[in-house]
């Protein structure tokens, strides 16, 4: 089998796209590579002492855990000496990171969750890096969160890395969707699959169902009518999944199709959702859209959401595109009441 690494395919998708500027392509090798190290420290679990809380809160008042402290940190050192970026912004940092001036600057924005699905870290669960990358039209100037404000439909480039039993990386530069996975041995990321598309229908769901009593109608309806199955108004029966973190969540729907909720509720109503729209709900949805899928907040296209603060959350409902559909659907039906 033709093994194509990471550096060949960017090589190769660069000269098709005819793009001069191999900045983007040096970019997503950087991230790559810092992704690789995150891969390594998680390998060693509490043999290298990267378990546990990191002892300090994170902007959204939710406790760190070292690793996401950790993660961050290599992202950072990772991608501010390259000359490729003009600022970056993540989950763990209240204000966007300026490039330090003895460093180059470039023309793109890096956004990023550095661990996602912080909850399953000492657990040996799956857990991941989400990133979305944006340019900056503003490039050479002062940093300002104004220069992130850009809608999810803006991003040239967007990628999850899922630490799993395997470390695959899938990313989309706007051309589809593609996994690579890390050959421990070679230390890089090898193409394994091209062109990742999800099934338009399903019948596996994700959502955490011990929300369900501060759901909204229209988030009530469907999901009952999805656990009534084949003697319901569905006709037929679905299966359920969640493993709190949206990496693999996501990438269990990129793999064989699904839904994945995370849907506004009384609980989160005030902060408008529990997920994060510019490192998390944007890129997530920019890949499922590459692959034939589906990405609201229940009453919007997710890409089409005119961010107004780094961190700000939004309800997500992605996945195949039909259940997407009718759960956006339903809402819009709902207010119409
Ligand atoms: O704990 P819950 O309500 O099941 O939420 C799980 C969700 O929260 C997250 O862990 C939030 O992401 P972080 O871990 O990056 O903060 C998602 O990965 C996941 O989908
Ligand atoms: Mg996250
Ligand atoms: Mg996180």
């Amino acid at each position: 089998m033709r093994r194509i690494t990471l550096t060949r395919f960017l090589i190769e998708a660069q000269r098709q796209q005819g793009a001069q500027n191999s900045d983007l392509r040096l970019l997503i090798e950087v991230v790559a590579r810092a992704c690789k190290a995150i891969s390594v420290a998680i390998g060693k679990g509490s043999l290298g002492g990267v378990l546990g809380d990191a002892g300090s809160d994170n902007v959204q008042g939710e406790a760190q855990k070292k690793l996401d402290v950790l993660s961050n940190e290599i992202l950072l050192e990772a991608n501010e000496w390259g000359g490729h970026l003009a600022g970056m912004a993540s989950e763990e940092m209240e204000l966007p990171h300026a490039i330090p001036t003895e460093y180059p600057k470039g023309e793109y924005l890096l956004l990023f969750d550095p661990l996602d699905g912080s909850s399953n870290i000492d657990v040996n669960i799956s857990v991941g890096t989400i990133f979305s990358v944006l340019k900056c039209a503003n490039a050479g100037c002062d940093l300002h969160d104004h220069d992130f404000m850009q809608k999810g439909t803006q991003q040239v480039a967007a990628g999850y890395t899922v630490y799993g039993p395997s470390t695959l990386l899938v990313l989309t530069l706007g051309n589809g969707v593609h996994c690579f996975t890390l050959d421990r041995e070679l230390g890089s990321f090898v193409l394994t699959k091209e062109n990742l598309s999800i099934p338009e229908d399903t019948r596996e769901f994700a959502i955490n169902m011990s929300n369900q009593r501060f759901w909204e109608k229209p988030v009530q309806r469907y999901v009952d009518e999805l656990l009534q199955g084949k003697e319901g108004p569905r006709g037929k029966d679905f299966n359920m999944r969640w493993v709190a973190s949206m990496v693999a969540d996501v990438h269990r729907i990129l793999t064989r199709g699904g839904l994945f909720m995370y849907p506004l509720d009384s609980k989160t109503v005030a902060q408008g959702g529990k997920l994060r729209l510019m490192y998390e709900a944007n890129p997530m949805a920019f890949i499922v859209e590459q692959a034939g899928g589906a990405a609201t907040t229940g009453r919007e296209r997710i890409l089409d959401l005119q961010p107004t603060g780094l961190h700000q959350r939004v309800p997500v409902v992605l996945g195949s595109k039909n259940e997407v559909e009718r759960v956006t659907r339903y809402h819009l039906e709902g207010s119409q009441g």
